[in-house]
């Protein structure tokens, strides 16, 4: 995984042109990573209301006030499912050639590649398909890509790098993964946060102020993601080292490893997120 970058180098004036189409907290959080990374992107973004562009890029309201000459090489497209068909539309009417000549990058959960195609009036038009996630923000993500069969290897290559400069990226054979990728790593940040949230509610509840549970809670888990992240044992390995035989954590495992508990409602919950994504799919 790549490591932040302390401040921002300016993209070469070579470098390909990205078009960001949608960056509210999604594709606000790969251009900030982008914009930290070693090799920033030539990046254009349109979004209806972003104030203001990490690394200054150039925003766009509209698709109309794009110019009409712009070329890019991928086109990241990081709007809701929902939106994506009206927005392929009128970049097509906009762009012409500028849009069939690139390759579409979609971060969306949801719209297969077949889909993103006929939305744009080409059945055989480039897209690529990935996950990444928030922590890409901080050059922590984590993203499944899949390419389409019509995606050239250098645009492949491309998109690898561009979700690489922001963390770590893993290919899925099957367009179909990227359903499981959503429910783990896609949406994943969201059970550590809330568990981060349940956390320093009961320690509150414990007796602590609110700003110390804050902290422990916060800084446990990203001890923890850093142990994970850096060392070569598997989890299970690590939670038998803090778990000592009768002690603390074995009476708070008793809890949390229940039939009914974690064992249960973890694949639960990753099962109603990837029935969600293929439903967002279709
Ligand atoms: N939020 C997350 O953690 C993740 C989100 N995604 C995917 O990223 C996509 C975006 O999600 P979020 O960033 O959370 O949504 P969001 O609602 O925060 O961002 C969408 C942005 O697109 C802009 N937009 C929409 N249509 C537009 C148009 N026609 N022209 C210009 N700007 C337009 C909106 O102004 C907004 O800023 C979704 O498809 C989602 O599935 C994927 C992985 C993780
Ligand atoms: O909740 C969602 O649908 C998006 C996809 C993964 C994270 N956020």
């Amino acid at each position: 995984m790549t490591a932040p970058h302390p401040a921002s180098a300016p993209s070469s004036s070579d470098a390909p042109v990205i078009l960001l189409a949608g960056c509210g907290r999604m594709g606000s959080a790969l251009a900030q990573g982008w914009a930290a990374s070693a090799h920033p992107p030539r990046l254009v973004i349109l979004d209806h209301k972003l104030e203001k562009a990490p690394g200054n890029a150039p925003i766009y309201r509209q698709v109309k006030d794009l110019p009409a000459d712009l070329a890019p090489a991928l086109i990241v497209l990081a709007v809701k499912p929902a939106g994506a068909a009206e927005l392929l539309e009128a970049l097509r009417q906009h762009l012409g050639k500028g849009l069939t000549h690139s390759t579409l990058l979609s971060i969306m959960a949801g719209k297969s590649c077949a889909d993103l195609a006929r939305a744009c009036g080409n059945p055989d038009m480039a897209v690529i398909r990935a996950i990444p996630n928030t922590p890409s923000s901080v050059n922590a993500g984590t993203t499944g890509l899949y390419a389409g069969p019509t995606v050239s290897a250098p645009m492949k290559a491309l998109a690898h790098q561009l979700m690489s400069d922001v963390g770590a990226v893993v290919e899925v054979p099957k367009e179909e993964d990227l359903r499981a990728v959503t429910a783990l790593s896609g949406s994943g940040p969201a059970y550590v946060f809330l568990l981060a949230e349940l956390l320093e509610k009961s320690g509150v509840e414990l007796g602590l102020s609110r700003e110390t549970a804050t902290q422990l809670a916060r800084n446990m888990i990203y001890g923890a993601g850093k142990m994970l992240h850096d060392l070569p044992q598997s989890a299970a390995t690590l939670r038998q080292n803090v778990t000592s035989p009768n002690g603390t954590t074995a009476a708070a495992l008793d809890v949390l490893s229940a039939p009914d508990a974690w064992p249960r409602t973890v694949p639960q919950a990753t099962r109603a997120a990837a029935k969600r994504a293929a439903e967002l799919d279709d």
